[in-house]
């Protein structure tokens, strides 16, 4: 469903993504992973339709994406909401930006944040809320709009480790209730592997992916607590550092 082909990007003469090639299929949940600077938020971007590449295309449903889609849900790193806006106008926002009436709106945003656990809240502001309680409205925000792809960077890494599993798990159910394609752009190992069924880890400075890995424990709840868990983690970190497992 996402077909990343033949991709550069690039800043002055720099390239920070050069001849990428890469494919998510449909209800596939891909993480990619990277040192800083290698050029995942740069994906993220493209793949949002947020910035026009240098060269090369990408072909979601077999259309050439040129702009921003309103199937795509994006949720960019530090959680995006509007501090002026209440947690139930900043729900909202994705629906109302794509013209959806008042009252479709409201029902919506009542399920979601219900679903979320984060109903209570609906009338507080971004700042009087915990660090999981905002990401929680940043993900209802991008679910509302019934997304077939959810594009997420860094979406979990300023939150405590019980918090951020937590919302791991909410990502599995979602992915599996709502039949998502997800993108998920992390710095963190553990994350990769536990929400990656496809795993990218990005080369550290060419601009391209130095390895794929396919990962078919993907999806299980449980998978965190297993030795296959923990041995993937250890592929993937020897991956990053250049050396064999
Ligand atoms: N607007 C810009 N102008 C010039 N260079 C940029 C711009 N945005 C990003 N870069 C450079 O592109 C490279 C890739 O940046 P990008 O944010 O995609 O990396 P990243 O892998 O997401 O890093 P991090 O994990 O630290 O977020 C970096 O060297 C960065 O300095």
């Amino acid at each position: 469903m996402i077909d990343v082909h033949n991709l550069v990007v690039q800043y002055g003469q720099t390239k920070i993504l050069n001849n990428l090639n890469m494919q998510v299929k449909r209800n596939e949940s891909c993480a990619i992973i990277g040192p800083s600077g290698c050029g995942k938020t740069t994906l993220l971007y493209q793949l949002a339709g947020l910035r026009k590449p240098n060269e090369g295309k990408i072909i979601i449903n077999g259309t050439t994406l040129t702009d921003i889609r309103d199937k795509t849900g994006v949720i960019l790193q530090n959680y995006g909401l509007l501090p002026w806006k209440t947690v139930w106008d900043n729900a909202g926002l994705g629906l109302k930006l794509r013209g959806f009436s008042k009252n479709h709106r409201d029902n919506v945003v009542k399920m979601i944040l219900t679903e979320l656990n984060v109903y209570q809240q609906r009338r507080q502001y971004p700042t009087q809320l915990s660090g999981g309680q905002q990401q929680r409205i940043a993900i209802a925000r991008a679910i509302s709009i019934e997304p077939d792809i959810l594009l997420m960077d860094e979406p979990f890494s300023a939150l405590d480790a019980i918090t951020r599993e937590s919302l791991q798990d909410l990502m599995i159910k979602l992915y599996h209730q709502k039949q998502l394609t997800i993108v998920l752009i992390t710095h963190n190992i553990e994350e990769a592997v536990f929400l990656g069924e496809k795993i990218i880890i990005m080369h550290p400075s060419n601009g391209t992916i130095k390895k794929i890995i396919d990962n078919p424990h993907f999806g299980d709840k449980a998978f965190r607590n297993t030795t296959d868990f923990h041995k993937l983690c250890v592929e993937v970190r020897s991956e990053m550092a250049g050396r064999p497992s």
